[in-house]
């Protein structure tokens, strides 16, 4: 082992270099210097800028360290011994004339981690070894001298200048014609193949889609466009493909489509308004009139809408099929599109597609066959002019009153009544929960309404109401997709208040027993029902239409108005064949539109009744009576005074 000293005698020479001068002190130290050759004795040169930012430390006492450095610490010795004069000397570029110099004992030495070029034998011939290759490609305008092309960045006119012809020698990166492949997990739920089921028999678990495309058309023959390879084409992919799935790419189509990243942040996070991610062309086995007619069953209009679209996009290359997912949430109202119809499938797949086409059309039927059609969907700010059916409405119906409106829908006259006629509450009901879902945000909506006029009332004289409200507002691409951000007011209940007086419930009004009826004590003044009894006496045949109508009585205070809009007898025809039971019940009716208002005086109790208006109701412009009927002071099941028309037939009230 090498005893630890650093006391020994170096002097600088003449000519400014260092030199050991006296042998080490320790016999081991000094064994080891005359076992150097000559050449590492001689004087070392000291790079004066170098001196400048050395550090001075103490040496460790690691041995090992001390048999690395021993060299290093003999030349720090010496600078240190010729003191600062000389170091300044030696800074400046200027070499020491001072001739050797004795000197004293010294403790400290540099760093022994650092090694410098011109202090180690080993790094300076290292360095002699790579001499430097200047580069002599540049990109993006960078040359020699600056090779970032930094000088760009200064001055916008030497931006130009020196970019207006790329130099030969820094030519800009040619674009790829080659399309960036991107790998797909098999699996994207495991897309590590932790189950082990995504893989292959290489164990592969990630897919090309540019790969399984071009694979697709191989073995199916057909064309897809410009998506189709050519042979050689053919060949090299075939050979990737190879190599990608050895064993098993033959039953890629039997590997389960697994949903993209985008598709599950859609159905996700949007709950609204979506806009169908364009997918690429799947080919598919089934030529597309069979698909159309696997499809297409009786459709309400919105959805054959959307089926318009798709064909539209199908001439597109593109077939989009909807999930169950996407029609489970808000139906028409979020449109994404899920697994495609994918070509090539086998049987199975075949069975699976058909299974899942059945599944969506019966949730089509079950969910339009109340008739909550979304034609009437959106926001609309309740005005009074929102509906005609409001003019004929007569405030005092409604002030301080307590209102039902059964089949509310999305709200549109749940909300107009709330806000223009101060009920001291109106309940929404509708059976369809996704409606319900919608008046909610409409009032949201309305609420954002009522905000934004505010602000523009508040900051009229002191600053542009614009700016204020692009400050304030919720962006409208949010808007769109999450709804409006103002939520009703958690305000302690305001009677009469909105909109702390209105409110929306799914339920279905239609009573599972006469026990119901019965058991259904009075709550409310105003009874509304516009435009549901069809959709009663289809799903609930006639006696479910006249539990609704017993209840609707027993519910009402006395002295309540129960305010009925039906649809008349001919608009049934089409809607018979949504469901096995809305044809059975179509064909067993005998109460009859035209025959309700006898009904409901002669046989539920209502003393009379009169026609309020024939107006135009909805888009459609279809004229339907509205009939006020009177519950009197106290209950009485068989008086009726009639003061109206009874005459209400198909004739009158044409759909
Ligand atoms: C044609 S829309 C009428 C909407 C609104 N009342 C109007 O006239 O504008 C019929 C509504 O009644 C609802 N509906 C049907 N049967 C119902 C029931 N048994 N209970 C509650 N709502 C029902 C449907 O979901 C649908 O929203």
């Amino acid at each position: 082992m090498i005893e630890m000293s650093i006391e020994k005698e170096t002097a600088l020479t003449g000519d400014g270099t260092a030199s050991i001068l006296s042998p080490p002190p320790t016999q081991n130290l000094s064994e080891r210097v005359k076992a150097l050759s000559p050449s590492s004795l001689a004087p070392i040169s000291i790079d004066a800028p170098f001196m400048a930012n050395m550090v001075l430390a103490e040496v460790p006492t690691n041995p090992a360290l001390t048999e690395e450095v021993g060299h290093d610490e003999e030349i720090t010795e010496t600078m240190q011994a010729k003191g600062n004069n000389k170091l300044l000397y030696a800074k400046n570029g200027i070499q020491s004339q001072a001739g050797p110099q004795k000197l004293g004992k010294r403790r400290y030495s540099m760093n022994a981690g650092f090694k410098h070029p011109g202090f180690s034998k080993r790094r300076r011939r290292a360095n002699s070894e790579c001499d430097p290759v200047l580069p002599s490609k540049f990109l993006l305008g960078g040359n020699i001298f600056d090779p970032l092309n930094l000088n760009s960045l200064l001055d916008e006119e030497v931006n130009r200048a020196l970019n207006a012809e790329t130099p030969k020698s820094s030519p800009l990166p040619s674009k790829s014609r080659e399309p960036v492949e991107i790998l797909i997990p098999r699996d994207i739920t495991d897309p590590l193949n932790l189950s082990g089921k995504g893989g292959n028999a290489n164990g592969g678990v990630l897919v090309s889609p540019l790969k399984r495309r071009r694979h697709r058309n191989r073995h199916h023959g057909g064309s897809v466009g410009h998506l189709e390879p050519s042979d050689s084409e053919k060949a090299k992919g075939a050979e990737e493909e190879g190599a990608l799935f050895p064993a098993q790419h033959l039953e890629e189509e039997q590997v389960e489509e697994s949903p993209r990243p985008y598709e599950l942040n859609t159905t996700i996070n949007c709950r609204d308004e979506v806009v169908p991610p364009i997918l690429p062309r799947r080919r598919s086995t089934t030529s597309a009139p069979q698909a159309r007619t696997r499809n297409s069953t009786i459709q309400p209009s919105k959805h054959r809408k959307r089926r318009r679209t798709i064909s539209r996009t199908e001439r597109l290359s593109i077939t989009p099929t909807p999930t169950n997912k996407q029609l489970d949430l808000d139906r028409g109202r979020s449109q994404t599109f899920h697994t495609p119809i994918v070509g090539g499938t086998t049987g199975s797949h075949l069975e699976a597609n058909h299974r899942v086409s059945q599944k969506n059309q019966r949730k089509q039927r079950r969910e339009y066959h109340y008739g909550s059609y979304s034609h009437c969907y959106g926001y609309q700010t309740p005005t009074l002019i929102i509906d005609p059916r409001l003019a004929a409405f007569r405030p005092e119906w409604f002030r301080g009153k307590k209102v039902l409106d059964i089949g509310c829908n999305v709200g549109h006259i749940t909300l107009a009544i709330a806000k223009n006629w101060s009920p001291v509450h109106i309940l929404g009901l509708d059976i369809d929960g996704g409606v319900v879902h919608a008046a909610r945000q409409n009032l949201r909506h309305f609420l954002s309404e009522l905000q934004k006029q505010e602000v523009r009332q508040d900051t009229d004289t002191q600053e542009k109401p614009r700016e204020v409200e692009s400050k304030r507002a919720f962006p409208l691409s949010l808007r769109l997709c999450r709804g409006p951000i103002t939520a009703p007011l958690l305000l302690p209940p305001a009677p009469g208040v909105f909109p702390n007086n209105v409110s929306f419930m799914k339920g279905n009004y239609v009573p599972d027993s006469d026990a119901v009826v019965m058991s259904q004590s009075a709550e409310y003044d105003v009874i509304v029902c516009l435009n549901v009894t069809k959709w009663v006496q289809l799903n609930w045949g006639d006696v479910g239409l006249q539990r609704l109508f017993r209840r609707v009585y027993t519910h009402l205070n006395p002295g309540g108005v129960f305010i009925l809009q039906p649809q008349p007898w001919s608009s049934y025809s089409k809607r018979k064949r949504l469901t096995e039971t809305t044809h059975r019940n179509y064909n067993s009716i005998r109460l009859r539109p035209d025959h309700f208002s006898s009904y409901l005086t002669s046989e539920v109790g209502f003393t009379s009744y009169e026609l309020i208006s024939a107006t135009r109701s909805c888009s459609k412009g279809i004229q339907r009576p509205i009939y006020l009927f009177h519950k009197g002071p106290t209950s009485s099941r068989k008086s009726s005074t009639r003061r109206g028309s009874d005459t209400q037939d198909e004739e009158r009230a044409p759909e």
